[in-house]
């Protein structure tokens, strides 16, 4: 059972990731970030890529692609909100679309 982030792990691990253009979810414990690549193949690469580390973390996002458009969102359903793991899947993606 992953635990949810606590205040202290909310601090340390959220700042930086609204600080790279993740945002709270309205009325939910979720982060957000809309990508916006050059094109759809860059999009679909990007969410190739990230869809591995996912399968491989047991952890995976809530997305919506539309041409070169990924909206995604993440949280931790077992939890009910926010846990390390989405903190860490947030800089791999970030990582992952440069
Ligand atoms: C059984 C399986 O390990 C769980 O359902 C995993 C799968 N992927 C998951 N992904 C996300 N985002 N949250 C979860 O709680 C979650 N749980």
């Amino acid at each position: 059972m992953t635990e949810l982030l606590s205040e202290t792990g909310r601090e340390t691990m959220l700042a930086p990731l609204f600080e790279a253009g993740w945002t709270m979810v309205e009325g939910r414990d979720a982060i957000t970030k809309t990508y916006q690549f050059d094109n759809f193949v860059e999009a679909f690469g990007f969410m190739t890529r990230a869809a591995l580390w996912a399968e491989k973390w047991d952890h995976h996002p809530e997305w919506f692609n539309v041409y070169k458009t990924v909206e995604v969102t993440l949280s931790t359903h077992d939890a009910g909100g926010l846990s390390a793991l989405d903190a860490k899947l947030a800089r791999k993606m970030d990582q992952l679309a440069g």
